[in-house]
């Protein structure tokens, strides 16, 4: 289960906005260990009074996230629960998600996205070897820990957020929202979501993450032109780089049988690392 935090422990500071269903607002909590008084920044996640019925499942997204721990997976503190409020307790990630990062930063290098899409995979992986399914992975729930400095040599950090209300609790207009990133096999049975649904939305969550944050079918209407996105077996736009295009293909198969293993993912963003070095230094060549 998860830890309780007295409300009277909790102190409310600015609103940073919502997710679906939910308000989240920075804030601190109070411990008193060993008779000394600590208080650490938080993140409080609101349940919206409105949407209580759903808050079994925003405290299965709390539990999930507590049982188990990870470098990249985000530390949650515990729940709240005050009169008709639900609120988890998270750590509190400097730099916020990153798909607001994304729009925000336009001069990301190839490095640094494939070292974000190396640390989804990692912790991708994790969940798959503890037969956990997260059933949530999108830019969005990406939380950047630290920025990158080169001069310093330091590399962006990032982790995995909890997987919020489960899509099953959703109406279909709030599914709608969710794709492409939801595995088409999850609309018809947004129940029983499997580990290769975690690696559909990786492909679409690298995507977007190798196009600055542009939101894939940007512009599409809801409905009907997005079910026929998965009605007509469509892929997102390929990137130039042929060998990424392959991958994101791959995760974004319509036939799960395809979408590789974590393991492979993993072999095939390395493989990446060298061959964008290796496209940058032809490009340096041709150049002379
Ligand atoms: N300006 C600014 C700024 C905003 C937020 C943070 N920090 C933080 N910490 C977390 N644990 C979770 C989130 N968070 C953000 N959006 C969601 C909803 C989608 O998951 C969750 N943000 C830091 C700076």
């Amino acid at each position: 289960q998860f830890h309780t935090i007295k409300y009277e422990d909790l102190k409310w500071d600015e609103s940073l906005g919502q997710g679906s269903f939910t308000r989240i607002f920075k804030g601190e909590k109070t411990d008193y260990r060993d008779g000394e008084k600590h208080t650490t920044e938080v993140l409080l996640k609101e349940l919206d009074p409105d949407h209580k019925n759903c808050w079994e499942s925003f405290f299965e997204a709390a539990s999930f996230m507590s049982q188990i721990s990870h470098k990249h997976l985000l530390h949650v503190y515990g729940v709240s629960v005050h009169g008709d409020k639900n609120i988890m307790v998270q750590e509190f990630v400097k730099h916020g998600a990153l798909d607001l990062y994304l729009k925000r930063e336009k001069s990301l290098s190839v490095s640094w996205k494939l070292n974000v899409a190396k640390q989804l995979a990692c912790v991708l992986n994790f969940l798959e070897e503890q037969s956990i399914i997260h059933g949530n992975i999108c830019a969005k729930n990406l939380l950047l820990v630290r920025e990158e400095d080169p001069s310093q040599g330091i590399s962006p950090f990032i982790k995995l957020s909890d997987p919020g209300i489960n899509v099953a609790m959703l109406g279909k207009d709030v599914i709608m929202h969710r794709i492409p990133w939801i595995a088409p096999e999850s609309l018809a049975a947004p129940d029983n979501l499997t580990h290769e649904c975690d690696k559909w939305s990786f492909g679409a969550t690298v995507w977007e993450i190798f196009n600055n944050g542009n939101p894939p079918l940007q512009g599409w209407s809801l409905e009907e032109v997005k079910l026929k996105f998965y009605e007509n077996k469509q892929q997102l736009p390929p990137s130039q780089w042929t060998e990424l295009a392959d991958l994101i293909g791959q995760c974004m198969s319509y036939d799960l049988a395809f979408r590789p293993s974590c393991r492979s993912i993993i072999r095939q963003l390395n493989s990446l690392v060298t061959s964008g070095n290796n496209v940058i230094f032809r490009l340096a060549q041709d150049d002379h």
